[in-house]
C-alpha cells in the first residue's frame, strides 16, 4: 500500500488532479487494464501498437483510483485521482523503484549491453561472484535467479515493475550483488531508468533490431544510455576491438573504466586501463589465453571454444577484478564451468566422431563467429554443415546477411524457420536465399526435418551447427507456441542414425 502524497512527490506531476472523495491508498502499480483491481494506480502508457489512453475508462471501470496519464481527458471522472507527467513509461520506472523500497540501491547492480554475447558474460560474471563469496542474482534471456530460486522470464529485460520487484527477492535473500542483461529496447523505453549500475559492460554493436531502432547510430545511442547511468564510484568495461566501443566510454560516468582487447584497441582509450588476451590457443573442447588486466598477468583454460568466447572470458575476468577478484583466482574459479545452455552446446554421440552442435547465433555477426570458431577447430578434412533459420516479425535486413554468411562459410546450407510468428515461413527463406549468389543449398521450413537432414547428410568428423534457438524450448507459428528444443530433435537424429548403422553392419 502506498499513500497518495507518497506518490505524487515521487512522480512530480505536470497537473495534479484529487478524486472528489478525498485519497485512498494505492494497492497496486500497473500499465495493463486487464491486470488492473480494486485500488490500483494505472498508467496510461503510449505505445507502439496502442494507446493505454484508450484503456483508461476500463481500468476506471476495473477499480483503478489513481490514473497516471500524459494527457487529461476533457472531463476527468471525479472518483479517480488524475496525475498528468510527461513520459508515463518513466513515471512507472520512477514508482516501481520506490514500491519496492529502492532495492536496487542495496545492490551492486552489474549491467551488461551490446549485441552479442551478454547471457554469455553475464552467466559467468555471476558464476564466478558466487564462486568467490559474492551472492549474486542473475536477471537475463529467459532466466532469473534470485539467489533461492529461478524464475523463467519472458523478456530479456523485463519492464521496471518486474525487475524492481527481483531485485527486492534478491535482497531479501542476502544478495549483495546482481548481474543483469540490459537489451537496447530496455533501455529505450525506460525499463531500467531508476537502477544505479555500480558496472556497465559493453560486449559489441552489430546490425540486429534495426526494424525498431532503425538505424546503427540509433542503436548505439540506446546502448550508450547504460553508460550514462553508472554510479560516479562504478566501473565500466568496453570491447576495444569495437568501434563502437568509444562511444561507450565516451558515456561513461563512473570513475574505472577497463578496455578489452585480443590486439590493440581500435580507439584512444585515454585514461582507461587495458585488459588484453594473447597467445590465445582454440580447440573444440575449450581455449586458452595469456591475460592481463591493469598490469597483473594470468594464464587462463576454459571450456568455451572460439575467439569470440576469449573476449567474453577477457571482460568476465575484467569485471571480477572491478569487484576485487584477482585475475588468477577467477581463472582458477572458471576453468571447469560449462558454456551456457544452448550456446555451443555439443549434443553427445556416443562415439564421438559425429559434432554436432546447438547455438543460438541469431544474427549474421554471431553466424559469422560460431562458422569461423568451428572452421579453426574442425578436423582437417572435415565439412561444415549449418542449419539455421531468421525469426519473423523481426529485422528483416537480417535475412539476406545471414544467408550470404552460411553459404560463404559453410560446406552444406540447410535453410529452415526459426520462429516464424506471425509469418509466411516460405516468405522468410526466400528472403534468406535472396543472399545466397553462388552455390546451392537445402531448404526445408519443417526444423525437426532440416535438422535430421543435416545429421543423416553428415560424414564421420563432420561439424553440424543447428544455429539460431540455442536454449529454446518451442517454435513460436501462426500465434502460437509448440514445444521444440533444437537438442532434442537433434539427439534423437543421432541416436537413430546410429542405431540405423548398428544394424547395417551387423
Ligand atoms: C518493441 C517493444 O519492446 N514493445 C514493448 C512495448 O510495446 P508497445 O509499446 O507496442 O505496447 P502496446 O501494445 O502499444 O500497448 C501500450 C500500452 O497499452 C496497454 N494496454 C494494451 C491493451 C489493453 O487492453 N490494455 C492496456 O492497458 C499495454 O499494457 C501497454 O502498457 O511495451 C510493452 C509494455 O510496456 C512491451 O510488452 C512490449 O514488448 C514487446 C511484447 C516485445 O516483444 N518486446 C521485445 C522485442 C523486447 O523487448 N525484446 C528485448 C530484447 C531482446 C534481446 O535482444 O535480447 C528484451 O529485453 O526482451
Ligand atoms: N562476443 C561475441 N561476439 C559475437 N558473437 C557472439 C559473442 N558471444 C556470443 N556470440 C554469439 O551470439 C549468440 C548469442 O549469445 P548470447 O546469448 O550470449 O547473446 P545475447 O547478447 O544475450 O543475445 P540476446 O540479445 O538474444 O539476448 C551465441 O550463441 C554466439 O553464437
Ligand atoms: N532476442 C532475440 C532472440 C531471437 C531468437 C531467434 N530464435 C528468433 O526468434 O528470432 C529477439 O527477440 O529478437
Ligand atoms: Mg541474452
Amino acid at each position: 500500500m502506498m499513500r497518495i502524497d507518497e506518490f505524487v512527490r515521487i512522480l512530480e506531476p505536470l497537473d495534479f488532479l484529487p478524486a472528489r472523495g478525498g485519497a485512498v491508498g494505492i494497492g497496486q502499480l500497473t500499465a495493463d487494464s486487464r491486470q488492473v483491481t480494486a485500488g490500483s494506480a494505472f498508467f496510461a502508457v503510449t505505445g507502439y501498437v496502442t494507446d493505454g489512453h484508450r484503456f483508461i475508462a476500463d481500468a476506471i471501470g476495473a477499480g483503478a483510483v489513481v490514473i497516471v496519464c500524459e494527457r487529461l481527458p476533457d472531463r476527468p471522472d471525479g472518483r479517480c485521482t488524475w496525475i498528468r507527467v510527461g513520459s508515463c513509461r518513466r513515471a512507472l520506472s520512477k514508482a516501481a523503484a520506490a514500491w519496492y523500497g529502492y532495492p536496487a540501491a542495496s545492490l551492486k547492480v552489474v549491467g551488461v549491453t551490446g549485441t552479442n554475447g551478454k547471457t554469455t558474460t553475464a552467466r559467468l560474471m555471476r558464476e564466478l561472484f558466487t564462486a568467490c563469496g559474492i551472492r549474486t542474482g542473475y536477471i537475463g534471456t529467459g532466466l532469473a535467479m534470485t539467489g533461492d530460486r529461478e524464475l523463467p522470464l519472458e523478456r530479456t529485460t523485463p519492464e521496471a515493475l518486474e525487475l524492481h520487484a527481483l531485485f527486492r527477492k534478491m535482497v531479501d535473500s542476502g544478495c549483495e550483488s546482481v548481474v543483469m542483461e540490459v537489451s537496447s529496447h530496455a533501455l529505450v523505453l525506460h525499463r531500467t531508468d531508476d537502477i544505479p549500475f555500480y558496472g556497465a559492460v559493453f560486449t559489441n554493436l552489430t546490425p540486429e533490431h534495426l526494424d525498431f531502432h532503425g538505424t546503427m547510430d540509433a542503436y548505439g545511442q540506446a546502448k550508450q544510455l547504460l553508460f550514462g547511468q553508472v554510479a560516479a564510484d562504478g566501473f565500466g568495461i568496453v570491447n576495444a576491438d569495437d568501434p563502437r566501443g568509444a562511444m561507450m566510454a565516451d558515456a561513461f560516468t563512473g570513475s574505472d573504466l577497463y578496455c578489452t582487447t585480443l590486439s590493440e584497441p581500435v580507439f584512444d582509450c585515454c585514461g582507461a586501463a587495458i585488459a588484453r588476451a594473447s597467445g590465445i590457443e582454440t580447440r573444440m573442447d575449450g581455449s586458452r589465453m595469456e591475460g592481463m588486466i591493469a598490469g597483473h598477468a594470468f594464464t587462463a583454460s576454459f571450456m568455451l571454444p572460439g575467439r569470440y568466447n576469449v573476449m567474453n572470458m577477457l571482460q568476465v575476468y575484467a569485471a571480477g577484478y572491478a569487484m576485487g577478484i584477482e585475475p588468477a583466482r577467477a581463472a582458477e574459479a572458471l576453468c571447469r564451468v560449462p558454456s551456457v545452455k544452448g550456446r555451443m552446446q555439443r549434443v553427445s554421440d556416443a562415439g564421438g566422431a559425429l559434432s554436432v552442435i546447438v547455438d543460438y547465433a541469431h544474427t549474421p555477426d554471431a553466424l559469422q563467429k560460431v562458422l569461423d570458431a568451428l572452421d579453426e577447430v574442425r578436423p582437417e578434412g572435415s565439412r561444415l554443415i549449418v542449419v539455421f533459420g531468421c525469426g519473423g516479425d523481426r529485422d528483416r535486413g537480417k535475412r539476406p546477411e545471414m544467408g550470404r554468411i552460411a553459404a560463404a562459410c559453410a560446406d552444406r546450407v540447410i535453410m529452415t524457420s526459426d520462429n516464424p510468428r506471425g509469418e509466411d515461413p516460405d516468405a522468410i527463406l526466400d528472403e534468406i536465399s535472396a543472399g545466397v549468389t553462388s552455390g546451392s543449398f537445402i531448404r526445408l521450413r519443417d526444423r525437426a526435418e532440416a535438422i535430421r537432414c543435416g545429421i543423416f547428410m553428415m560424414r564421420p568428423g563432420d561439424v553440424l551447427l543447428v544455429a539460431g534457438k540455442g536454449h529454446e524450448e518451442y517454435q513460436e507459428a501462426c500465434g502460437r507456441k509448440v514445444h521444440f528444443s533444437d537438442s532434442e530433435v537433434a539427439q534423437q537424429a543421432l541416436n537413430e542414425r546410429m542405431r540405423m548403422h548398428e544394424k547395417t553392419s551387423t
